[in-house]
């Protein structure tokens, strides 16, 4: 996908991915500042978590808001859900800025939208601030277990992560055991704990870090990982690197150091940019397992339970993740494309399939 650059206007910004709407969320009562961006809604409503981040400033929070809702679009095309891509950010650290009115404030922002945009946990975000949006508006999602909702989506989401790094261990190693693999967690909150905890169980070697000194003490001890500092990752051999925190981990410097064979995580927006640096791994012969196919497993959640939720079914459709991350990665080899491409072509192909069958009213 190309960049978005920051100098353009608003509005070439959004024609830089195609975008269909924004909505710029202010309101000082509450210190309230964020941005619901709409992609596409050729499937259905627009789907996407909502993210709390203490954004540098507001150009980076728009361009973050613009790729994840942009990615949130392919993601629920590869995973077959009829729902459209969307995302939300709210500028600010959660630990301090967070109240119970400034999230349901911004539930009436989305409640203005008439569910063209459904929400729920992201970054920054948790099933009780879910519950805040929800005493405003029904277009939330993963809220708490005991209120009827889907709860916490994480599990589910690193169930599927799970899923489509075997997928990518299987293309690379002929079987899809992980035990005895080393897997490099970087970022250990709700997804990547987790995912530690599934490796764990299933005897992989896993080193875990993150910014928070206090989350790598409590995992390492509590899976038996090993911590690892933050700035040496990249200077560390394993054969899977899992990427669990944010995006654009993976750009021409960190690609010029990664020592692995398989990338594998929850993050959104891996690549910092998809063609350049999807290219460049395949040059470095490192199998990327493409973000929004394996990390599809949330949005399943959160689909599950518009649908009336049964975990069951919402398992069973994240364990589907490891045939969708083997179609894409075949398709991959046999044209001869990049794993981001191959992903790619295969959304698109179905929201252009969908497209023709919604031209009869
Ligand atoms: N929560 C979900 O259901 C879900 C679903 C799909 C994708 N994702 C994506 O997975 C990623 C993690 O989501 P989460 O819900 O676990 O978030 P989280 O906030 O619970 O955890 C993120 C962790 O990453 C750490 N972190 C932040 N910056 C870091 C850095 N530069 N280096 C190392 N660690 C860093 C944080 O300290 C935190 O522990 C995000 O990119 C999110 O968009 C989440």
């Amino acid at each position: 996908m190309p960049s978005i650059q920051p100098r353009n206007s608003i509005f070439e910004q959004l024609d830089t991915y195609g975008h269909k709407k924004i909505v710029f969320c202010n309101d000082p009562d509450t210190s309230l500042k964020g941005i619901i961006a709409i992609h596409d809604t050729t499937l259905g409503p627009a789907m996407g978590g909502t993210r709390m981040w203490n954004y540098k400033n507001e150009q980076d929070a728009l361009e973050d808001v613009l790729r994840l809702s942009k990615a949130m679009t392919y993601k629920c095309a590869i995973a077959g859900l009829n729902m459209g891509g969307g995302y939300s950010v709210i500028m600010g650290d959660s630990r301090q800025d967070k109240t119970e009115a400034l999230m349901r404030k911004f539930g009436r922002f989305i409640k203005n939208l008439n569910g063209e945009f459904v929400t729920s946990e992201d970054v920054g975000t948790n099933p009780r601030d879910m519950e805040y949006i929800r005493m405003e508006t029904e277009h939330v999602t993963g809220i708490p277990e005991s209120l009827g909702g889907s709860g916490d989506p994480a599990p589910v989401a690193a169930k599927g992560v799970f899923m489509g790094m075997k997928a990518a261990i299987k293309e690379l190693y002929g079987n899809d055991n992980v035990a005895g693999r080393s897997v490099i967690v970087q970022g250990i909150g709700h997804v990547g704990e987790n995912l530690v905890k599934l490796l764990r169980d299933e005897n992989a070697k896993v080193y875990v870090s993150d910014i928070n000194d206090d989350r790598v003490r409590q995992v390492s001890k509590k899976y038996g990982a090993e911590a690892v500092s933050n700035n040496s990752i990249f200077d560390l051999s394993a054969d899977i690197y899992a990427p669990c925190a944010m995006g654009a981990t993976i750009n021409t410097q960190t690609i010029a150091k990664l020592k692995c064979g398989i990338i594998a995580g929850s993050a959104n927006n891996q690549l910092q940019n998809e063609t350049e640096h999807g290219k460049m791994l395949v040059e470095k012969g490192i199998l990327f397992a493409p973000d929004y196919v394996i990390n599809a497993g949330g949005i399943i959640s959160g689909y599950s339970e518009l649908m009336g939720y049964n975990k069951k079914r919402a398992l069973q459709l994240t364990e589907n993740i490891y045939e969708a991350t083997r179609n894409v990665l075949k398709l991959s080899k046999a044209e001869n494309i990049s794993t981001i491409d191959a992903a790619n072509k295969i959304a698109e192909k179905r929201i252009s399939d969908i497209k023709k069958v919604k031209s009869t009213y």
